[in-house]
């Protein structure tokens, strides 16, 4: 690495999705980039989240699909087959692909651990121990990323538990598994691994629903799907002590109502925490402790004149690769106007949309696909709300999905405004009703501008009309 420069106009720290987009936008601008890698460039979703996680969902969502149609069966599942796709699509856990595009972007890759070393500097340490510091002319962002959250419970992390990265990578299926969570992770991974092999699989839900962040009648749909296919859902219940007597043997975990459950495995799924631990935050007047706080122009907002920005899972804005690569545009968008002395409150140089509700598609079956406000938190701002619900088996496009198609769609209406604040779908294959809620919540489209966009018949889209003539137009 000793022939490269020290120099470079940006720093990134961190080749995740959201590092990656920041140097390609950046160096599309005219400015020079090197991106900082202390595990494998593509970061935590192309290997242990997003990618592998709908890998080992899909083959799980065909095979619904094929159970709701009359005269068609399905054989038994070759989990070894699943997972050595899943394998592929991870690339056998090599980065040369990702690697392959940074330099073709062309940016600097440095691998190693990253660390500030005061305004504009960053210390690299590399994989045989050598330091090398690079300096930035313009700007340094922070796109770490974040860890899993392992709750404080006597023996849990002694029992060394699964988190995401062993679970979607996992060479064989545990037949007994224990889930501690009731979001995102718990529930695809709770029902992929179910699916593929884990028979007896317990959920332990320190609440009383699931997907605690959408509107209610998501979670008890996803629930009930959970509980169909045979995973024991307990609401209400949570970890008290875990023991693990041998190393990757049998863990018996006490619950907080009293109950001993002996599982081959735990997976814990109760969130993330910010990647800021050991980045030399101290170095430029910052404590590490949650996440990086910026404003919609992503610099962090405690660093002065400016040079510091946080893009991505680390800021805590909108856990979600999407809305990360969103950032990482905006960011490197408003570091290329800065440095190249353009104006900077141009429309494309702020983040608004984080603030809106993102969209999600939470990949269950039945998948759960919303965007913008619930109905819940619209009230809580203070909108002047209307909601309007409609089964989705009740369209004809539906129905000729599958037998027994079970969904629900919900708008959250601003009525002074007329227009949507929030769109909720539950159903088989929802997600690619999503874009086209993003599309009206976004740009604000009025209901009766809405109202002339014809859903093609029978499209599951359809619901869109329903909502509409629910709403009384
Ligand atoms: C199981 C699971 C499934 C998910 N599924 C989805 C999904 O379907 N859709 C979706 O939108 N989101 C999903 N997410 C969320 C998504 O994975 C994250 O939002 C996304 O990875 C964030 O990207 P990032 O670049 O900010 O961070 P990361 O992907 O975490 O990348 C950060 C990178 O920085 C590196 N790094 C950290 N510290 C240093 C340092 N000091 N020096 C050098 N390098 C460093 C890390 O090694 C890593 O490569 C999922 C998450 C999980 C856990
Ligand atoms: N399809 C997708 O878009 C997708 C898939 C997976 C993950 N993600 C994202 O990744 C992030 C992480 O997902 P996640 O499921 O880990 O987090 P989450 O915040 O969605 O869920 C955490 C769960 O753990 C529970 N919990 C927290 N602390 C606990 C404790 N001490 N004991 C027991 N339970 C506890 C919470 O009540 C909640 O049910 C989310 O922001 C999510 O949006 C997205």
């Amino acid at each position: 690495m000793s022939d490269r420069p020290d120099t470079y106009d940006v720093i990134v720290l961190g080749a995740g999705p959201v590092g990656e987009n920041v140097v390609g936008r950046v160096v599309a601008g005219g400015l020079t980039a090197a991106i900082v890698e202390k595990r494998l460039a593509g970061g935590e979703c192309s290997y242990y989240a997003c990618i592998p996680s709908k890998a080992l969902l899909r083959p799980m969502d065909l095979a619904a699909e094929v159970g709701r149609m009359p005269g068609l069966s399905l054989g038994p599942v070759d989990a070894a087959a699943v997972l050595a796709r899943r394998d592929e699509a991870i690339g056998h856990l090599d980065d040369a692909e990702q690697v392959g595009w940074i330099e073709s972007v062309p940016a600097a890759l440095f691998r190693g651990h990253g660390r500030l070393a005061g305004p504009r500097r960053v210390e690299v340490t590399g994989p045989d121990g050598g330091v090398r510091t690079l300096t930035a002319r313009h700007a340094v962002v922070v796109a770490t990323g974040s860890t899993p959250s392992v709750p404080d419970v006597p023996g849990l992390r002694a029992a060394r538990p699964w988190t995401n990265r062993e679970a979607t990578t996992a060479r064989e299926i545990p037949r007994r598994l224990v889930v501690i969570g009731g979001g995102v992770v718990a529930c695809e991974m709770a029902q992929a691994l179910r699916f593929l092999g884990a028979a007896a699989t317990v959920m332990l839900v320190r609440g009383r629903r699931l997907l605690g962040r959408t509107e209610p009648f998501a979670g008890g749909l996803v629930a009930a799907s959970l509980r169909d296919a045979g995973i024991d859902v307990r609401f209400g219940e949570s970890v008290a002590r875990v023991e693990r007597p041998a190393p990757g043997g049998p863990v018996t975990v006490h619950t907080t109502s009293g109950a001993r459950l002996e599982a081959d495995e735990i997976l814990v799924a109760t969130g993330r925490e910010p990647a800021v631990r050991d980045i030399g935050l101290e170095t430029v007047g910052l404590s590490p402790g949650g996440p990086l706080e910026v404003g919609d122009d992503l610099r962090v907002t405690a660093v002065p004149e400016g040079w510091l920005y946080a893009a991505g899972d680390v800021n805590g804005r909108n856990l979600l690769t999407h809305m990360g690569k969103y950032q990482a545009r905006v960011c490197g968008d408003v570091i290329v106007a800065r440095a190249k002395g353009r104006p900077e409150d141009a429309p494309g140089l702020r983040a608004v949309a984080d603030a809106l509700g993102p969209p999600q598609v939470i990949f269950t079956d039945p998948q759960v696909a919303a965007v913008g406000r619930t109905e819940e938190q619209a009230r809580a701002e203070g909108f002047p709300v209307r909601v309007v619900e409609y089964d989705i088996g009740n369209v004809s496009g539906a129905y000729l999905l599958g037998d027994g198609y079970t969904g629900r769609a919900k708008a959250v209406v601003d009525e002074e405004h007329r227009i949507l604040l929030g769109v909720t779908f539950v159903g088989p294959g929802v997600g690619e009703l999503l874009h086209a809620a993003t599309v009206a919540v976004t740009a604000r489209v009025p209901l009766d501008r809405l109202w002339h966009a014809v859903p093609a018949f029978p499209t599951v889209s359809e619901i869109w009309l329903r909502l509409l003539e629910e709403y009384g137009l």
